[in-house]
């Protein structure tokens, strides 16, 4: 195999994308930042038990792991910030009150989320801590939409769903029978494929109330209608009738200012993503793309881990999917002039970048290959004077 040969999944970012996503990852966080949102820049690799505490089992199998060899202990290569975050939010700033904080930076994968994806997300994201009123998730959701409105995404469908809906059944059958995670786990995975055999097989020895309540979540996704039939359906679980009101709110609160077109749904079996959810999830999808290009949701027991129990709601993305979704802008303008030895060329050119435009020299003998900007103008020296003139390409 050829040396220079990338391992699968895993690609350089070339002159055109990387502007496109480089443009994005600047108004993704000019938007966090005009929302209040503090910048934070968590290290790329850590301890591996402060960066997965909590997290459950798949972020444990998506981390690449290795051996630290100054302290000789194992250190995970982060395979996603949030809770990087919530440590920090936790343990380093300690702030008693609400907290807004965005970071983006690259995550690595042991194996990518989706058949094209890459191995190496860049992944952009906003989390609020400290406050556990719906407001704050809210907050999230609109966010998330503000980004991607921003991105160019002009209309999108917006899902929401609430762990503690599934969450209220299972606890109530593990009363009668015990479920280890292993079992847990692949019952959350049949709900989320709404695979309704093995869901049935899974969960045989329950009672048959919450057999019947496990099979119905199945059935319970599409519009506000989902909320009415799942509390006719789950009037015994009063955690889940407390997560419906909740969705209700949210469904009535979200969406109507973000300058995209936003459809609703609800998924009240949808379970897929990291374990640390500990209330509302949702996901956004462009009419573009098939996969989520947001997930977010409220996950108040991270903190506990790093010592501190903060309420936290909040999305990330990954940019590179973004940028694969939406168009990129127009190429910047650019002046083009030759390299010279004249002082006077030297500060004008300076002046110019000073202002705000870009110029590029050719060296002298060089032929100069942009493709990222556009050559509009040129610098010469005409009549005495260096002046900036159209172009005139022959
Ligand atoms: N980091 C989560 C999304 C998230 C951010 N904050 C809360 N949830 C993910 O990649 O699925």
């Amino acid at each position: 195999m050829s040396a220079w040969v990338l391992p699968d999944h895993i690609a350089d970012v070339l002159p055109s994308e990387a502007r496109h996503i480089e443009e994005l990852r600047r108004s993704l966080l000019d938007v966090a930042a005009s929302c209040g949102y503090e910048l934070v820049i968590p290290p790329l690799f850590e301890h591996l038990e402060s960066l997965l505490s909590g997290s459950g089992e798949a972020l444990g199998l998506q981390t690449f792991k290795t051996v630290d060899q100054l302290s000789g202990r194992t250190v995970g290569i982060r395979a996603d910030s949030t809770q990087q975050v919530a440590r920090i939010d936790a343990h380093l700033l300690n702030r008693p009150g609400v907290t807004r904080l965005c970071y983006c930076g690259p995550v690595l994968h042991t194996r990518p989320e989706r058949p094209y994806a890459s191995r190496e997300p860049l992944q952009f994201g906003a989390e609020i801590y400290g406050y556990a009123g719906l407001q704050a998730d809210a907050e999230a959701v609109e966010l998330a939409l503000a980004c991607l409105r921003r991105a160019g995404v002009s209309s999108c469908a917006l899902v929401m769903g609430d762990v503690r809906i599934a969450g209220s059944v299972l606890e109530a059958a593990q009363a009668h029978a015990p479920v280890n995670e292993e079992r847990l786990g692949a019952i959350h995975a049949a709900l989320a494929a709404k695979d309704a055999s093995t869901l049935a097989q899974l969960t045989h020895d329950f009672p048959a109330s919450a057999k019947q309540a496990l099979a119905t979540l199945l059935d319970l996704y599409g519009g506000a209608e989902v909320l009415e039939e799942a509390r006719i359906r789950l009037a015994e679980y009063p955690a889940a009738l407390h997560a419906l009101d909740e969705l209700r709110w949210l469904g009535v609160h979200v969406g109507c200012n973000s300058g995209c077109v936003v459809d609703v749904t609800y998924d009240l079996a949808d379970l897929r993503g990291y374990a640390y959810y500990s209330g509302m999830r949702f996901t956004l999808y462009a009419p573009q793309c098939n996969d989520a290009l947001v997930r977010g949701g409220r996950y108040d027991a991270v903190g506990a881990a790093y010592g501190r129990n903060r309420p936290a709601a909040g999305f990330s993305l990954d940019i590179k999917q973004l940028a694969g979704v939406v168009d990129a802008r127009a190429l910047r303008q650019a002046i083009r002039t030759d390299w010279s030895e004249d002082a006077a060329h030297r500060l004008r050119v300076e002046a110019l970048r000073a202002q705000g435009e870009v110029v590029i020299l050719t060296l002298p003998g060089s032929l100069s290959e942009v493709d990222e900007f556009h050559c509009d103008r040129e610098l010469v020296f005409v009549d005495g004077v260096w002046q900036v003139r159209p172009l005139i390409l022959n």
